[in-house]
């Protein structure tokens, strides 16, 4: 019984102290990859694109509304997220721009050359009338994280995502990528007014 506890700890030990030198030692930093270095203007609304005809299928067949699946969202709050891995021509669709986002993670964060996984990719969306219009003040569960402007700003009032510590909301504009260690406080900021937001959110473990 001792000797196995002790195999685990001393199994464990070595994994905590590297998650604690990630998790502790990042710099509180917030990058913005604009100019299609994450994502193409065109890639986005590809993405869209195959959400729209998801729902449509889903709608046409009888099944569970697309959008009604957020029972492995990391929060214990509302969200509307689909994931990316339930529907093959999103991963398809996904694939380049997170390649290229994750290279920029690699270069931006001192990693020291360790191997990044993409422990979770959804897209969330939030809507000004009705169902979720925002997410609050939280952190994300694993060590980097993503968010990419799925479409235009213009295209809602409000929104955006806000960085307690920086005191500013980021509204961008399409494709562009907000990257951050994943222990900032941020926030979905509700969309007000009109229209629906759409972002695909990253997070990665190191
Ligand atoms: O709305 C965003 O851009 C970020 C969403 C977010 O923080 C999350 O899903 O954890
Ligand atoms: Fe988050």
């Amino acid at each position: 019984m001792l000797g196995t506890l002790l195999l685990l700890v001393s199994v464990l030990l070595p994994a905590g102290f590297v998650w604690l030198q990630f998790a502790l030692h990042l710099p509180a930093r917030v990058f913005i990859a604009a100019d299609g270095s994450a994502f193409l203007a065109s890639e986005c609304d590809a993405i869209l694109r195959v959400l729209e005809d998801a729902a449509g299928e889903r709608v046409l067949s009888g099944g569970p509304p697309l959008w009604d699946s957020a029972e492995e969202s990391q929060h214990y709050l509302p969200t509307k997220e689909v994931r990316v891995a339930e529907l093959p021509a999103l991963v398809a669709a996904t694939r380049p721009g997170v390649d290229r986002t994750l290279g920029l993670l690699r270069r931006l964060y001192p990693l020291e050359g360790a191997r990044l996984r993409l422990a979770d990719l959804y897209v969330a969306r939030y809507d000004a009338d009705g169902g979720v219009s925002g997410l609050q003040l939280h952190v994300d569960a694993y060590t980097l994280s993503f968010s990419v402007a799925l479409n235009a700003a213009d295209e809602y009032g409000g929104g955006g995502l806000e960085f307690d510590a920086l005191g500013q909301v980021r509204r961008e504009p399409q494709g562009n990528a907000l990257l951050f260690p994943s222990k900032l406080l941020h926030r979905g900021v509700p969309v007000a007014r009109h229209g629906t937001r759409f972002a695909l959110i990253g997070l990665v473990s190191v």
